[in-house]
């Protein structure tokens, strides 16, 4: 269906099912600077939306600060599947990092996946977890040890828990690095998280964070080194989330925006797909010209929600 609006809503489809979504669905529009992307998930309300239209407008309007460097290294994610899967994953990246989901399944059955990345990668790549909040501290701890063994050494676990209280105390009985991502992009201010004790690494999320500028102030802010990583956006938000990886004065890990390929298709022909772990700094969001293939058969509620966050 063709809106009498310029924005264009969309709906693709995961290859695998990853935080509970099996059709990723948004809205894209383009103003003088060029396109942006609202993509909030549905359960989050108005006011956290709120943030995500601030970081599409910036791409729109205003475009993004100078890059400091042309390329960003990435990682690439491994949702939960079959150790088989998670092995033909990895190999077929050509990235040297793996972000692995955990703590969704046994772990007998998350450590056999670890295994099978560790294969993949080879000594030298590095492998890290995602918990996404799901362990309490004493489960945390005895998982991280098994998977850190089972990983072959794991660069970081990311919010094994809840509070940054349970970060802290998870953090003081395992060797593994801690990185905090709910508890920064989650917090009433993010600007004010007293991350610093209860983490290593923070994980800085673009839309969550209402734009690359407003996501440089966090980083410094939180004054941790930081992970850029995606919200699953189409290439056209996803260049936002690179803009923000270009752009911090220091970048040490590999970020989490190699995750268009988890879903299957593009709203562009110019996907934003690493080549040998790294993706390329683009001065401003592909032109999304596949998008009639990919247009919402229902867009009125992404229409709805844009104009009722706008209009705030
Ligand atoms: O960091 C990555 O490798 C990919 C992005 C990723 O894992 C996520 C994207 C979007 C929603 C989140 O549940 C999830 C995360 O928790 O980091
Ligand atoms: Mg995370």
């Amino acid at each position: 269906m063709r809106l009498n609006l310029a924005v264009h809503v969309y709906s693709v489809p995961m290859r695998v099912r990853f935080r509970g979504i099996t059709q990723r669905t948004g809205l894209l529009f383009e103003g003088p600077a060029g396109w942006g992307e609202f993509c909030p998930f549905e359960e989050y309300d108005d006011d956290e939306a709120a943030a995500w239209l601030a970081c599409a407008l910036e791409a729109a309007n205003e475009g993004w600060p100078t890059p400091l460097r042309d390329r960003v290294p990435v990682n690439c994610t491994v949702p939960v599947v079959s150790p088989e899967k998670a092995h033909e994953i990895v190999a077929r990246s050509g990235c040297s990092t793996a972000k692995v989901k955990v703590a969704e399944s046994t772990l007998e059955e998350d450590c056999l996946r670890l295994e099978a990345v560790r294969d993949a990668l080879g000594p030298q790549g590095f492998v890290r977890v995602d918990a996404n909040m799901l362990w309490d501290v004493d489960t945390a701890v005895a998982a991280i040890k098994a998977m850190d063994k089972a990983a072959g050494g794991l660069q970081y676990v990311e919010q094994p828990c809840h509070t940054l209280d349970e970060l802290a105390a998870v953090r003081r009985k395992v060797n593994v690095p801690i990185a905090a991502d709910e508890s920064i992009r989650k917090a009433e201010d993010p600007l004010k998280v007293a991350v610093s004790g209860a983490a290593d690494i923070a994980v800085i999320k673009v839309a969550p964070l209402g734009g690359v500028r407003k996501a440089l102030e966090v980083a410094e802010a939180c004054g941790l080194p930081c992970v850029v990583s995606s919200a699953l956006e189409t290439s056209v938000g996803m260049a936002a989330g690179v803009a923000l990886a270009a752009a911090l004065p220091e970048l040490d890990y590999a970020c989490g925006l190699a995750t268009l390929s988890l879903l299957d298709g593009d709203v562009t022909s110019d996907s934003l797909l690493p080549k040998d772990g790294y993706l390329p700094v683009l001065t401003k969001a592909p032109v999304p010209d596949r998008i009639e293939e990919f247009e919402s058969p229902a867009p009125k509620a992404w229409v709805d929600r844009y104009e009722r966050v706008l209009s705030r």
